[in-house]
């Protein structure tokens, strides 16, 4: 038995590396009975066959599990938005943000084009994200300045971008990981006929510990947690400890989340993309019953 970790699904093989060797293995033929999915990111414990093949005999718990792409097991996620073209929309970063913190993964904001921007822009933007606790740079891939932080950041982990189309997905990875010509476009779905074709995940090895997934995750972004547990996925929020059990921090008399943004601590633009966030998840709370 060998232990490795899923790196491809085609067609119903899983290609399995175990640090050196990558073979292409099928799934047990109880999985399906079993109800046992194997996703791209998986660590796998398998019988070798020969020197090229192998079957899959079990999957290990995973960390996390995207859904869209399918990946498991990603434990950091390089936020991608620029400054400019396009314009930073606060609402559609935060979302991307706290997106990622629900589904229990690390994010890191990577601010892109800051060579098309005002510098104190990009002073005042890098410095608010900053200061709410999240590790936030600036860089030009084109110039290739900050490349080297952002491939520091990604160490030893399975990485996976999210952002906007156009934030510079692709140019960065290239920039980190030149020679593998990534494309990082959406994963693209087609729903004809009812069937749904999905593009194949693939992670690609930048060094023996750390794996890039070739698509961008969080395309979605459903919020999938109670309006109430939101603030929690606000660490700002946490650091003033708002003493009420349950608060919504929208309008309880009080509230020490409120009281931090009147005083200018909290950034008016995350407390508004939080309400702004919690009546979304409302409205769906609501059309649920
Ligand atoms: N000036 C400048 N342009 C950049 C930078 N990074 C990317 N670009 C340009 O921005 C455009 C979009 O970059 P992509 O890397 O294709 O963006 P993407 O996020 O992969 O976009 P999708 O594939 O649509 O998801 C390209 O024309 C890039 O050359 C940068 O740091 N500075
Ligand atoms: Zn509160």
């Amino acid at each position: 038995m060998a232990t490795g970790r899923v790196i491809r699904a085609i067609s119903g093989f899983f290609d399995v590396n175990d640090g050196e060797v990558t073979r292409r293995c099928r799934a047990r033929g109880v999985f399906k009975k079993q109800g046992v999915t194997v996703l791209v990111g998986d660590i796998v414990e398998y019988e070798p066959m020969g020197s090229q093949e192998g079957v899959v005999v079990s999957v290990h718990p995973r960390s996390s599990e995207l859904v869209r792409p399918p990946i498991a097991n990603t434990d950091h996620a390089l936020v991608v938005f620029s400054f400019v073209t396009p314009d930073l929309t606060p609402l559609m970063l935060d979302k991307t943000i706290t997106s990622v913190l629900i589904a229990g993964v690390k994010p890191s904001i990577v601010f892109t084009k800051a060579d098309l921007a005002e510098p104190s822009f990009v002073e005042a933007v890098s410095s608010l994200y900053r200061k709410c606790g999240f590790q936030t740079l600036a860089i030009s891939a084109k110039q290739g300045e900050g490349v080297e932080q952002v491939r520091t950041l990604m160490q030893g982990r399975i990485n996976v971008f999210a952002g906007p189309s156009g934030a510079g997905k692709s140019t960065l990875a290239n920039a980190v990981a030149p020679g593998l010509k990534l494309q990082m476009g959406a994963v693209s779905e087609k729903i004809g006929r009812g069937r749904q074709t999905t593009r194949h995940v693939e992670l690609f090895q930048l060094d023996h510990e750390t794996w890039l997934a070739d698509a961008p995750g969080f395309s979605q972004l459903q919020l999938s947690v109670p309006a109430r547990e939101l603030g929690t996925f606000f660490p700002e929020f946490q650091k003033v400890n708002c003493a009420y059990r349950g608060c919504s921090h929208l309008d309880e008399e009080g509230c020490a989340v409120r009281a931090s943004v009147e005083r200018g601590e909290i950034a008016q633009s995350r407390y508004d993309s939080y309400q702004q966030m919690y009546h979304e998840i409302r409205e769906r709370e609501e059309n649920m019953y």
